[in-house]
């Protein structure tokens, strides 16, 4: 069938999602696959402005709401930090986030992203 202009999947949404389901790979536990409840984590709707999750950036890549890569790494990045600021050091979750963000951020290097082509610029 042939897919309606609205349908039709944006370069830079392909992209993205393919490297969404790559960092989410690097989340075993699924820590940060949903958005973090009051309930498990005290107090995390008054320390944390900012929530992000793995499902919320999936939703704004279906929503055509990441303009660039840039957007999309700098939400990557909130969500992480929210965790390294939420929870203290030495916890689970933190050295989670620790090593999310150090392991994503290699997967976004230019070095990574160049053979992708000009879908970037
Ligand atoms: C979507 O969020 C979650 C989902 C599941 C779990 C979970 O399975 N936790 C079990 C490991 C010991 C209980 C934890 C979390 C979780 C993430 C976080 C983050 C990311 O800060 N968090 C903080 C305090 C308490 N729980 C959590």
């Amino acid at each position: 069938c042939v897919l309606k202009a609205s349908q039709k999947r944006k370069p830079l949404s392909r992209l993205l999602e393919q490297l969404l389901r790559n960092l989410e790979k690097r989340d075993p536990n699924q820590f940060f696959a949903w958005p973090v409840n009051d309930n498990f984590a005290p107090g995390y709707s008054t320390i944390i402005k900012k929530p992000m999750d793995f499902s919320t950036m999936k939703q704004k890549i279906d929503d055509n709401e990441y303009k660039s890569l840039n957007c999309f790494i700098s939400d990557f990045k909130l969500m992480c930090n929210n965790a390294m600021k939420y929870n203290k050091p030495g916890t689970v979750y933190h050295k989670a986030a620790k090593r999310l963000l150090h392991a994503g951020l290699k997967q976004l290097t230019p070095q990574k992203l160049r053979p992708l082509g000009d879908i970037l610029t």
